[in-house]
C-alpha cells in the first residue's frame, strides 16, 4: 500500500468508529439511511461494506493536526465533522442533480425518495455540528465557527454552480471562484480543523488554510475531468451528469474561452443542443479537440505545487508536510 492509501486507511480505523458512534444517535429510520450513504449497510439495513469514500478530508484534519505537533486521536470529533458535512452536501447534491448512482450504489433520494434524503442531509449537518461543540477543548469554538463559515461558503458555491447553468457563458476566473467556495472551502476547513480543535497558533493555521484553498481547486478540476472522461465503473457515478445538465464545469468554461470553431460549436450546444448519447458524445469531441483534460489535469498540477508552496519553509511537522504533499499529488492522479 502507497503513503496515502495507507493515510486513508489509517483514517478510516480512527474515526469510522467514532463516526458510527454519532449516526447511532439518530433516529432509527434516518440512521439505516445515513448508514446506507455511508457503506455500512444494505437498503434493508442489514450490515455490509461498501464503498464509503474515500475519507479524503478526514485524512486532511488528522494530518493537519499532526502538522501542528498535536495527536490526531485528540481530534477525531473534527474529522467525523467534516465527513459529515461533506456527505451532507453529497446527498443533497444527487437530489438537485437528479444523480441516480453514487460510490457504485443507488443514491438515497432514488431510494427513499427526497423528503428522506434531505433529511438524512440535514441530520449529517446537525450531527457535524454537535460533535465539534462537544468538544471541551479551549480551541472548540474556533473549530466550530470555522466549520460553519465553511459549511455557509459551501452552499453559496453550490447556488452559483446552479444559477451558472442557467448563464450562456461564464468568465473561467467566476467559475474558479464557484469552484473554490463550493469544494475548496470544506478541504481548507479540513486541513486546519484539527489544528483548531488543538489551539494551534494562528501562524501554524494559516499555510494549512491556503494548502487547502489550492488543494480543494485542484480537487474540483479533476472531479470535473472524472464527470467528463472517467470510467464510471471506477468513480461509481453516473455517467457524464454535469455534460447533461449543461454545466459549466471548469474544463468546459475554459474550453468556451477558446474562441474556435470548436469553442462556437460547444456554444451553441450549449443553447439549444438536446442531450442524446451522440449529442453529449459529439460535446466530448469537441472538448477533446481543444484539449480541455490537458489544460485542466495541467492546472490542477500547478494548483498541487502552489499547496506545497504553502508549506514550504514553515515551522510546520516536517512528516506531516510529507504526508500532506503525498495527499495532494494523489488527489491530482485520482481516477475516482
Ligand atoms: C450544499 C450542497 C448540496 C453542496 C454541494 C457541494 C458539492 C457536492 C461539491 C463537490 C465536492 C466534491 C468534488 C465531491 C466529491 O468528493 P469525493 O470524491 O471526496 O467523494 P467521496 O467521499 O465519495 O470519496
Amino acid at each position: 500500500m502507497n503513503g496515502p492509501d495507507r493515510a486513508l486507511d489509517e483514517t478510516r480505523s480512527l474515526v469510522v468508529p467514532a463516526l458510527r458512534k454519532a449516526v447511532d444517535r439518530l433516529d432509527p429510520q434516518l440512521r439505516k439511511v445515513v448508514a446506507y450513504h455511508l457503506g455500512w449497510v444494505d437498503e434493508h439495513g442489514d450490515p455490509t461494506v461498501e464503498d464509503g469514500g474515500k475519507a479524503v478530508r478526514p485524512t486532511l484534519a488528522l494530518a493537519g493536526a499532526r502538522a501542528v505537533g498535536a495527536d490526531p486521536s485528540a481530534v477525531v470529533a473534527g474529522a467525523v465533522a467534516v465527513e459529515l458535512v461533506h456527505n451532507f452536501s453529497l446527498v443533497h447534491d444527487d437530489i438537485m442533480d437528479r444523480d441516480v448512482t453514487r460510490r457504485h450504489r443507488p443514491t438515497v433520494w432514488s431510494i427513499w425518495g427526497e423528503p428522506t434524503a434531505i433529511l438524512a442531509g440535514d441530520a449529517m449537518a446537525s450531527l457535524a455540528r454537535e460533535v465539534v461543540l462537544e468538544d471541551t477543548g479551549t480551541g472548540a469554538p474556533r473549530a466550530a465557527l470555522m466549520l460553519e463559515r465553511a459549511t455557509r461558503t459551501l452552499i453559496h458555491g453550490q447556488v452559483q454552480d446552479m444559477e451558472f447553468e442557467e448563464r450562456g457563458t461564464v468568465p473561467l476566473a467566476e467559475c474558479e471562484a464557484m469552484s473554490t467556495r463550493k469544494t475548496s472551502s470544506l478541504l481548507a476547513a479540513s486541513t486546519v480543523i484539527g489544528a483548531l480543535l488543538a489551539d494551534a497558533d494562528r501562524d501554524l493555521v494559516r499555510p494549512l488554510w491556503s494548502y487547502g484553498i489550492h488543494v480543494g481547486l485542484a480537487f474540483q478540476l479533476i472531479d470535473d475531468v472524472l464527470g467528463i472522461w472517467g470510467d464510471p465503473k471506477v468513480t461509481g457515478k453516473s455517467n457524464h451528469s454535469d455534460l447533461r445538465a449543461k454545466k459549466k464545469s471548469l474544463p468546459m468554461t475554459w474550453a468556451l474561452e477558446q474562441g474556435s470553431a470548436d469553442a462556437d460549436r460547444l456554444r451553441a450546444w450549449l443553447t439549444t443542443g438536446g442531450t442524446t448519447e451522440s449529442e453529449i458524445a459529439s460535446a466530448v469531441d469537441a472538448l477533446d479537440r481543444l484539449r480541455a483534460k490537458d489544460w485542466a489535469e495541467h492546472r490542477a498540477a500547478d494548483l498541487v505545487d502552489a499547496a506545497k508552496n504553502d508549506l514550504d519553509g514553515t515551522a510546520l511537522v516536517r512528516d506531516a508536510v510529507d504526508e500532506l504533499c503525498e495527499l495532494a499529488d494523489f488527489i491530482c492522479a485520482r481516477k475516482a
